[in-house]
């Protein structure tokens, strides 16, 4: 198959019905496979570039130093998270050995003012443990707003896919509750565990995924067609999916793609950056037809009932 490519610059600067007919390409590409490669984005590289250092330079350091930067209590949801402590094929009631990576992960860089809920102020709005490494908040920080950025713009075509007023989707991701994480998965020595992946297969939770994955790089499998299919790495594109929490927004009519990252036997290490968009904690998710193929749920609550099943 050839992987569908979506080039958001050409989307910005088209109008009238060669606008509506990428925004059809788009609404196809989504309900068919969930997952395209994004050109014409607009992130400067060298933010990308900063940013992949510093991830590069925190993961090389001891893990004694890195353990620093854990999450202060058992659950809270930002810092390192090193190996053999997520399966994410857990989330799709699979028992597997533990996926063969390590992440650190971070969350909003601001509370929204007047933001009193208890549960918001206790998860995803809880600080960042940074480490103590020079350079890597301000490059951290740049690349996370730069995301956010992409994402509102990506969110404006997805708007023009699903026959909605362009700027449907601002008020409800204003202050979104996103999550940037950095993973290194290590190079593998010798033959992984019976089920051992680098990612189980699982799929994602949110309304958007970005992921910079290591340029080149293999083993990222999307389950497409009743087959895993490989998501090419092209240097200087990020990888774009829909997570579970639109797939449910547009009534099933966008599909939330299992994806995994196999692990083989005697592998380089690879790198990625994933970017999770997540709107507003107390946006209400409605089914977008008018349907009733849904209840409504609230972002942030339905994104830690997530949590919860997977036991993080
Ligand atoms: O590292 C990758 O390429 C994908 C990781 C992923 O799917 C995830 O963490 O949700
Ligand atoms: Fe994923």
């Amino acid at each position: 198959m050839q992987f569908p490519v979506f080039d958001l610059a050409a989307f910005e600067a088209s109008e009238g019905e060669a606008r509506q007919a990428l925004a059809r390409t788009l609404d196809t590409i989504l309900g068919e496979t969930g997952f395209l490669v994004l050109r014409g984005h607009g992130v400067p590289e060298a933010l990308t570039e900063a940013v992949w250092d510093a991830a590069g330079a925190f993961f090389a350091l001891p893990p004694e130093v890195k353990a620093k930067s854990a999450p202060p209590r058992p659950g809270a949801p930002y810092g390192w998270l090193g190996p053999n402590v997520e399966a994410l094929a857990a989330s799709k009631g699979e028992d597997t050995p533990p996926d063969l990576k390590e992440s650190f992960n971070g969350g909003p860089q601001a509370v929204p003012d007047g933001m009193t809920d208890p549960e918001a102020v206790a998860s995803v709005y809880q600080p960042t443990p940074w480490p103590d490494l020079p350079g890597f908040r301000p490059a951290w920080q740049a690349y996370y707003a730069a995301m956010e950025d992409l994402a509102n713009r990506v969110m404006v075509a997805f708007a023009a896919a699903l026959n909605l007023p362009e700027d449907y989707f601002v008020p409800l991701i204003d202050a979104p509750i996103s999550a940037l994480r950095a993973l290194q998965y290590p190079a593998t020595i010798g033959q992984p565990l019976d089920k051992q992946q680098r990612a189980g297969a699982h799929t994602d939770y949110g309304s958007l995924t970005i992921l910079m994955p290591q340029p080149h790089s293999r083993g990222l499998e999307v389950m497409t067609g009743g087959d895993w299919v490989e998501v090419p790495a092209e240097p200087g594109a990020f990888v774009i999916n829909i997570g579970d929490l639109m797939a449910r927004w547009t009534a099933d009519r966008w599909v939330s793609t299992l994806h995994r990252v196999v692990a083989k036997p005697d592998q380089p290490a690879r790198r990625s950056l994933a970017f999770f968009h997540q709107p507003n904690w107390a946006a209400e998710i409605v089914p977008l037809d008018g349907s009733d193929a849904y209840p409504p749920v609230l972002s942030g609550p339905y994104l830690m009932e997530k949590f919860r099943a997977t036991g993080r």
